[in-house]
C-alpha cells in the first residue's frame, strides 16, 4: 500500500504537551499513530470531516478515553507521559482542563459552581477564594454581566453565558492546557463572538486545544491547525500558510468545502 501524504510542520515555539505514536482503539482502530506538537500560549485547532479522529484525539489527552478505548503511545506533559497508568487523572485533569459542546453548569448557583472544584482540592481562605471566583469571571467576561451576584443560579444565564461560566469554572483549578470541544457549536453567533475573544485573550497564559467544524472560527482564531482524515493526522502547520496554500490536496479539497 502507499504511503499516505502528510505534512507536519515542526513549530518554533515551546511545546506544552505533544504526542507521540499515539494511537485509539474502540471496537476498531480510530487513530492511527499521532504525532502531534502543541506550542505553549497558542490556539491550535483540530479540523476534519466527521468521524476523522479529532474528538477521540482530543479526549485522549486528559485521559478520557480510559476505559473507553484503547490508548497507546506517549502523551507528553512537559517531561511527564501522562498516558502512564500510574499517573493521577484527577489531578490530569485540573492541568488539562476541559470545556465541551453543550455547556453543563450543576443546577446550583454561580458561587457553588466555581468553588466547588477548588474547594474539593485546595485550603483557601474565603478572602482568596472570592477573589479567585472574580478574578476567573472577569477573565470570560462574566462579572459585569451578572453584576458581581454569585448567589443566581447558573441555569438562569443564557446558553452563552452558561458556557463562560463553564470557561471560568476550568480557570479555577488553573490548568496549563484547555481542551475545547466544539464549544460553541450551540451557541449563537453574538454568544460565540464572547467565547472567542475570551479565548484570544485567555491564550497569553493557556495553552489551548479546540476541535471546531467552523472553518471559519479555525481562520479567525488559531495559531496552528491540524487537519485529521480518516483517523490519520494529515497536515499540521501554521493556519495562516494551510488556509492560504495548504501542502495537501486534500486538506485544500476539504478547505474548499468539496466534502465534509
Ligand atoms: N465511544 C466510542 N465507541 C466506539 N467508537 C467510537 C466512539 N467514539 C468515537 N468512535 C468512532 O471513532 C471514529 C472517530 O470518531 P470521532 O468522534 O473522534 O470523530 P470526529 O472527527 O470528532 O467526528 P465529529 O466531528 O462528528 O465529532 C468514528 O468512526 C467513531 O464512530
Amino acid at each position: 500500500m502507499a504511503p499516505v501524504a502528510t505534512y507536519l510542520q515542526t513549530p518554533t515555539e515551546p511545546i506544552a504537551i505533544q504526542t507521540e505514536d499515539l494511537t485509539v482503539t474502540y471496537d476498531q482502530q480510530a487513530l492511527w499513530p499521532t504525532n502531534l506538537q502543541f506550542p505553549q500560549h497558542a490556539i491550535t485547532a483540530l479540523i476534519g470531516p466527521s468521524g476523522s479522529g479529532k474528538s477521540t484525539f482530543l479526549r485522549c489527552l486528559n485521559r478520557m478515553n480510559d476505559g473507553l478505548a484503547k490508548v497507546e503511545g506517549k502523551i507528553m506533559l512537559g517531561e511527564v507521559d501522562v498516558n502512564r497508568p500510574e499517573i493521577n487523572v484527577y489531578r490530569l485533569r485540573q492541568q488539562i482542563g476541559m470545556l465541551f459542546q453543550q455547556p453543563n453548569p450543576f443546577a446550583r448557583s454561580i458561587r457553588f459552581n466555581l468553588s466547588f472544584g477548588v474547594m474539593e482540592h485546595q485550603h483557601i481562605s474565603r478572602a482568596a477564594l472570592q477573589e479567585k471566583m472574580q478574578t476567573a469571571l472577569e477573565m470570560v467576561d462574566l462579572w459585569s454581566e451578572i453584576e458581581g451576584d454569585l448567589s443566581r443560579n447558573a441555569l438562569q444565564l443564557s446558553g452563552g453565558q452558561q458556557q463562560r461560566l463553564c470557561l471560568a469554572r476550568t480557570l479555577m483549578l488553573t490548568p496549563d492546557v484547555l481542551l475545547l470541544d466544539e464549544p460553541a457549536s450551540a451557541l449563537d453567533p453574538i454568544a460565540t463572538a464572547k467565547i472567542e475573544a475570551n479565548l484570544l485573550k485567555l491564550k497569553q497564559n493557556y495553552t489551548i486545544i479546540i476541535v471546531t467544524h467552523n472553518l471559519e472560527q479555525a481562520a479567525r482564531i488559531s495559531d496552528y491547525t491540524a487537519f485529521f482524515y480518516e483517523g490519520k493526522l494529515r497536515e499540521f502547520d501554521r493556519t495562516k500558510q494551510m488556509f492560504i496554500k495548504p501542502h495537501l490536496q486534500l486538506t485544500n479539497d476539504y478547505l474548499s468545502g468539496n466534502f465534509g
